[in-house]
């Protein structure tokens, strides 16, 4: 599936918050988004998923604009995990990755769902758990829960908003590769909302770097991630390093001690 947003604006009441977005992001890719906090960045995936409606500027999926696409047709391409899901009342992690088999099912579960469930679960290493309550878990084993819901649906396009936010250093690397291995194996265009740099740069294939509701600079990581856009935007001074051509940082100050 190929996304593409062309020229969007938003507004929240008569706040301008997304100015003129352009951007593609093709199958088999993954695609982040960074940007310092309240830059855009949830709002820009809120209008991919149809949750809000720009006031400019179209978005289409294989060339097909979503503004006259059916919700239920939407939520079988593509899934969205937005901050901080839960689950509302209490379910197994079988049961509650299963919901995500939804848009497909029709008045009762057939075998597939649930083989699609037992195989994404297993994929995900969430096989031990399924049998525990969904609300009795780790935050960051409901996140693995809830990503794994978004899998069972099958999206050509997976939307994240920072998926690895509960994670500890071994299970954010964990699934990241997991995602980009997906993103090339199945087809998936992977679009996700990332905060931390290094991970960004080591895992996408294209970063787009919000600022202020517009995108400031987007391409590879060795074309993003470097002092002249990172000092711009986010106002700190880092020490940038590549490794395997990657660029990576360590943030040491903050900007404006250097102009004093
Ligand atoms: N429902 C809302 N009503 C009014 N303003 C909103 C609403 N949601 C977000 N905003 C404002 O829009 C701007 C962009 O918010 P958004 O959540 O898209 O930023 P973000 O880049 O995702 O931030 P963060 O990194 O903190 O999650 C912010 O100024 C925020 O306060």
């Amino acid at each position: 599936m190929r996304l593409e947003v062309n020229g969007i604006h938003f507004s929240y009441g008569r706040r301008r918050t997304l100015s003129g977005i352009s951007f593609t992001a093709g199958e088999g890719k993954v695609t982040s988004i960074i940007g310092p906090n309240g830059s855009g960045k949830t709002t820009l995936l809120k209008c991919i998923t149809k949750i809000l409606k720009p006031s400019q500027g179209v978005i289409l999926l294989d060339g097909q604009d979503i503004a006259g696409m059916e919700y239920a047709d939407l939520a079988r391409r593509l899934s969205y995990v937005p901050q901080g899901t839960t689950v509302p009342f209490p379910l197994t992690v079988f049961d509650a990755v299963l919901l995500g088999r939804r848009p497909y099912i029709r008045w009762n579960v057939s075998q597939s769902d649930q083989e699609i469930t037992a195989r994404t679960l297993v994929l995900l290493g969430l096989e031990d758990l399924s049998f525990r309550y969904f609300n009795e878990l780790s935050s960051g084993q409901k996140q693995k829960v809830i990503l794994a819901r978004a899998l069972v649906q099958k999206p050509e396009l997976l939307l994240l908003d920072e998926p690895t936010s509960n994670l500890d250093i071994k299970h954010q690397l964990e699934v990241l590769a997991f995602l980009s291995s997906l993103a090339r194996k199945e087809n998936i265009a992977v679009v996700m909302i990332v905060h931390d740099l290094n991970l960004a740069s080591r895992f996408s294939d294209q970063i787009i770097l919000m600022d202020g509701g517009k995108i400031h600079a987007s391409g590879s990581a060795g074309e993003v991630i470097v002092p002249f856009h990172i000092e711009k935007v986010y106002g700190i001074q880092a020490v940038y390093h590549a490794d395997s051509g990657k660029p990576y940082m360590i943030p040491v100050d903050l900007q404006y001690r250097k102009e004093q």
